[in-house]
């Protein structure tokens, strides 16, 4: 098979700010698309917002051919179609909305020898269809099968916290396809998942680029909240909230806010609720107090989710604040988002540092506020323990060793989670960055309740916790059994 003809020489400076209106890289932005360009298998993991996707979005702008887009979740597609439409570039995707006409439009013009469409955006599970496999071959064939580009790649890892196992027959791309390049990208790899990625996929470590970033935010301020089952956490949220709100109304500040056609309200923001219950209840109490929110979760009609998202992107009034479970996560990319709020412990360390990152992509100041109660501790466990052995009893459930380890990998995140919100002796930056392992000491400069005052934070948990015997006689008397899955 002749090669995918490479371009030569590039301006990438030029489209950067011509097509993608930005004005320089960012540091090793500009390493890793050269090189996409230079043929190479890339595998790409850097921090929340750091600009993954123009990695790949770029070189397919400027390439031959076509990049294909191996996405997990239909919001992040759409949100990421969205804006390359609105920046004029080729774009399409093919998901369980497609219609079946524009479906036959975009197949039409893949296969037509020069395809117009420049990127296509599909799932895991499209890419294991036999007619889909058949079109691929088609345009190999053709010479304009540019690259793949694999998006949240941390889901094709057993080890890794959002396992997908459709993203592992993305093998198919090199045992078919040996010489087009793919590009990994991923935010929460640790090490081991990092190397299983590599070997599922069939690429070569030995000449593979790569590019293993810092995990650092330095513009988010963490800071953990403590709280028991005795007290309700709502009106400690709700004061933050509205103190917010009055700090934006100051004068000075609300002639400048209202220079740049921003309601002093609008402050946007995500709390992340674990069960669905939870996110409709409150969304609907802080309607009931004038703060503009709406719940978002995977039980809700397609329509709905999609307006609410479309809402809240264009800062529209009533939608503020999003209340969602993990449903809404994953790569949404949203500039101006101030705060991100875990109404409880999530389910893993992975979740909670790709949640947290939606916040501040705009490199502004932003804080992400974890309530931690040592009895959610407890009901997570539980929760862990009966969805491991749920699993390990399906039928047909996979009782091999990577399905072991993959259980002990939730299990040491899990605990991972709770010891950075046990934690009050050490710097929150400098604990997720250990967790990736991939780094030195971040600076912190007071952006983590830790820097800001020790002192103060080992009050709080003092004051705020319950007591380890009262959750151990609580656990023993069964109290956190109830158990409802609708996350
Ligand atoms: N060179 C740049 N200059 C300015 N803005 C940029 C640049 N590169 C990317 N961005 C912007 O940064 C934001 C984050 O980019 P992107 O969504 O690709 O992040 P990501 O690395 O995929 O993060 P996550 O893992 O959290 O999804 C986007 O709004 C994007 O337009």
């Amino acid at each position: 098979m002749p090669p995918h003809k490479r371009i030569r020489r590039v301006d990438i400076d030029f489209t950067l700010r011509r097509v993608f209106g930005k004005d320089t890289f960012r540091p090793f932005q500009r390493e890793v698309i050269q090189a996409a360009l230079d043929g190479e298998d890339v595998f790409l993991q850097a921090a929340t917002s750091f600009g993954k996707s123009l990695c790949f979005q770029l070189p397919a702008v400027v390439d031959y051919g076509l990049t294909i887009v191996i996405s997990p979740l239909l919001a992040l597609m759409n949100n990421q179609v969205a804006s390359m439409r609105a920046a004029n570039i080729q774009v399409a995707t093919i998901n369980s909305t497609t219609s079946s006409a524009s479906k036959k439009a975009i197949l039409e013009d893949l296969q037509c020898g020069h395809p117009l469409t420049r990127l296509l955006y599909v799932t895991p599970e499209y890419c294991q269809m036999d007619h889909f496999r058949r079109i691929l071959r088609v345009i190999y064939t053709q010479q304009e099968l540019a690259r793949i580009a694999i998006d949240e790649a941390h889901c094709i890892s057993e080890w890794g916290h959002d396992f997908r196992p459709s993203f592992q027959s993305l093998s198919f791309f090199k045992e078919e396809f040996p010489d087009v390049p793919i590009i990994c990208c991923t935010a929460t790899a640790t090490s081991t998942v990092r190397d299983d990625v590599i070997e599922t996929l069939k690429l070569n470590p030995r000449t593979l680029k790569t590019f293993n970033m810092s995990s650092s935010r330095p513009n988010l301020h963490y800071e953990v909240r403590y709280k028991n089952d005795e007290e309700d956490h709502y009106p400690n949220f709700l004061d933050w909230l509205r103190a917010a709100h009055e700090r934006r109304k100051k004068a000075e500040r609300a002639e400048e806010l209202s220079t740049q056609n921003i309601r002093t309200d609008n402050i946007p923001g995500i709390i992340y609720t674990l069960f669905r219950r939870d996110c409709e209840i409150l969304a609907e109490r802080l309607r009931g107090d004038g703060i503009g929110a709406k719940a978002y979760h995977a039980g809700l009609p397609h329509a709905e989710r999609a307006e609410t998202l479309t809402n809240w992107v264009a800062n529209k009034e009533g939608y503020d604040v999003i209340v969602a479970t993990t449903a809404f996560g994953m790569g949404i990319d949203k500039e101006n988002v101030r705060f991100v709020v875990h109404w409880q412990i999530p389910k893993s360390f992975e979740g909670f540092y790709q949640e947290a990152g939606r916040a501040g992509r705009d490199g502004k100041a932003s804080v992400c506020i974890m309530y931690y109660g040592r009895e959610d501790r407890d009901r997570a466990a539980t929760m862990m323990a009966r969805d491991a052995l749920r699993k390990e009893n399906a039928p047909g459930a996979r009782k091999n060793y990577a399905g072991q380890q993959n259980v002990m990998q939730r299990a040491r995140s899990m605990q991972a989670l709770v010891s950075y919100c046990e934690n009050v002796g050490s710097c929150r930056h400098a604990i997720i960055v250990a967790y990736f392992g991939d780094g030195d000491k971040p600076v912190c400069e007071w952006a983590c309740d830790y820097c800001k005052d020790k002192e103060a934070l080992r009050k709080r948990k003092e004051k705020g916790l319950a007591s380890e015997e009262w959750c151990s006689t609580q656990k023993e008397r069964g109290a956190y059994d109830a158990y409802y899955d609708d996350s």
